[in-house]
């Protein structure tokens, strides 16, 4: 039987899985690297170490799995979102990738939401511009770093470059370029008057395609470092969030996904061109043209707790700090965590907004702080909810996933501070079964993304229900999280010397 490949592109880590065509997994490796903060308000990883990460992954895949190479007919991708991947004229990286959790380039952004507004891009655009969105990035590379600027010939996104090392063309697909900011995420293609009044060649940005469509074949140096087979078909593939809505089966409206991975996101596929007014949401293309996906984009979820677990309490493993937290009542008897370590963007979009813990008396212990930053999370992962929900998109489910939905804790802290049942898909890295179902309709083993779904996901008998005990008091701390932010908004702006 024909197998199928998923690479996800992470932030903290490049994950490959090979599955058959009905979605039984064969095996999944995975690498993990660190984002480099070379000055306060950067975050950069260098796309080289991606693609050295990426091929020792796959190759590893097929030592685990003793998977025969040829019996692979598709490969898909995900990646992270929202980064600049800049490339010279021998396509090599002019310098390392500015990802989506950099702040740098906030008077870019403050310039590029003026132009939006007088050029009445908008509705085109369907987002405002937010630091580490690819535009911004590269304003500020054209405004900083005028010999880098100069050596730019082509900028493509994240996984994007992964492609290109495998198949050896340059190219950007609608789901991911919708991130950007320098796309008409309504018409699903590069928004050029934009570019243009920026004073950016049109040139820079390379053909842009759909997520279904063979972009190339695996080329012979591939080949050579990966392990598949020379030929082998490689699809366009896209975001990471919109890869883990089809690997959760989220092809149409009806279904909510609630992630925790590095960042995270409330996310949902609607049918019409749906964007908040006060742009407190993104809206981003989905899977199809005339589908998008409508997310609550917040900066700090997974990523809380692993800064707690490597710059604070320099633990082993995640396991063992939920472990630790396991008998802490809900709540953390009054401690809470605003988590904004490197701002937010749902629904504040404010990138000056900071973390803190709050309410801590002597009483308190480690695992108080465990469990806080554990219900911070989702407390603005409700945040994003509530603002889905205003937009009258009503979830029947609230799906799981990422990183965060491997521990019983954290879905059940979902299901409570929600006040939803939470499910979660039999599915394993979900993000890279997408990827692959998305290459099995590129290469025909399905006729459809919806029938590959059909064929693959399915949700776990066992869901989360909300427990009625806690729910007056997480309404009661939620809105004091609320209020925390509010009431010191205007300190969090001033809160650096000489910022
Ligand atoms: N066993 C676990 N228990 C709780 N949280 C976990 C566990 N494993 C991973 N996580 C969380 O998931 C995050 C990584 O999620 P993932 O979806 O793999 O991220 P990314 O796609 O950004 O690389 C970690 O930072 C951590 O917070
Ligand atoms: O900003 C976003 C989505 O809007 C980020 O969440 C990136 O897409 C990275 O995803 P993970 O690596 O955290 O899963």
């Amino acid at each position: 039987m024909s197998l199928l490949m998923g690479i996800d592109l992470g932030t903290s880590s490049v994950k490959a899985l090979l599955m058959d065509v009905h979605g039984k997994t064969y095996g999944i490796a995975q690498q993990h690297y660190d984002i480099d903060v070379p000055r306060k308000d950067w975050a950069e990883q260098s796309p080289e170490r991606w693609w050295t990460a990426t091929a020792d992954t796959i190759r590893k895949l097929f030592a685990e799995t003793g998977a025969n190479p040829n019996r692979v007919t598709g490969l898909g991708l995900s990646g992270q979102m929202h980064g600049l991947v800049t490339l010279d004229a021998q396509g090599t990286p002019v310098r390392p990738a500015i990802i989506w959790s950099d702040q740098r380039s906030k008077k870019q952004v403050a310039r590029i939401n003026d132009m939006l507004e007088r050029m009445n891009l908008t509705g085109e655009t369907m987002n405002k511009a937010s630091t580490g969105f690819a535009l911004s990035s590269l304003l500020w590379i054209k405004e900083n770093e005028p010999e880098h600027y100069a050596a730019i010939r082509s900028i493509v996104l994240p996984k994007d470059y992964i492609r290109y090392k495998l198949t050896g063309r340059i190219a950007c697909e609608a789901t991911d370029a919708s991130s950007s900011l320098a796309f008409n995420t309504r018409g699903r293609q590069w928004l050029y008057p934009l570019i243009e009044a920026l004073g950016i060649a049109a040139a820079l940005f390379p053909e842009c395609r759909e997520p279904f469509e063979i972009a190339g074949e695996i080329t012979a140096d591939a080949a050579w470092e990966t392990g598949l087979r020379t030929g082998t078909s490689v699809v366009y593939g896209g975001a990471d969030q919109c890869m883990q809505a089809v690997g959760n089966g989220v092809v149409e409206p009806g279904r909510i996904i609630s992630n925790i991975g590095t960042g995270g996101q409330v996310a949902a596929m609607v049918a019409d061109p749906v964007y908040d007014p006060q742009w407190r949401m993104n809206s981003f293309c989905h899977i199809h043209p005339g589908s998008w996906a409508i997310q609550g984009s917040n900066l700090n979820s997974g990523l809380a707790l692993k800064w707690l677990k490597d710059n604070v309490l320099q633990a082993a493993d995640f396991n063992g700090l939920m472990e630790m937290c396991a008998q802490v009542e809900a709540g953390s008897e009054g401690v809470l965590f605003l988590p904004y370590l490197i701002g937010e963007r749902t629904p504040h979009m404010d990138a000056d907004a900071r973390a803190g813990f709050l309410g801590m008396t002597l009483r308190h212990r480690t695992e108080h702080l465990v469990k806080a930053v554990l219900e911070g999370v989702v407390y603005a992962l409700r945040d994003s909810l509530e603002l889905m929900e205003e937009q009258g998109i009503r979830a029947g489910q609230v799906i799981a996933s990422g990183g965060g939905a491997k521990h019983r804790l954290w879905l059940q802290c979902q299901a409570d501070i929600f006040g939803k049942p939470v499910y979660t898909t039999k599915v394993q890295e979900e993000a890279c079964v997408g990827a692959a179902i998305v290459a099995g309709t590129g290469v025909g083993e399905y006729r459809s993304v919806r029938e590959g779904c059909g064929q693959v996901v399915a949700l776990d008998e066992r869901y989360y229900e909300p427990d009625p005990r806690n729910q007056e008091l997480y309404d009661h701390y939620h809105g004091l999280f609320k209020q925390i932010y509010l009431r010191n908004r205007e300190l969090f702006k001033n809160w650096t010397v000489n910022a």
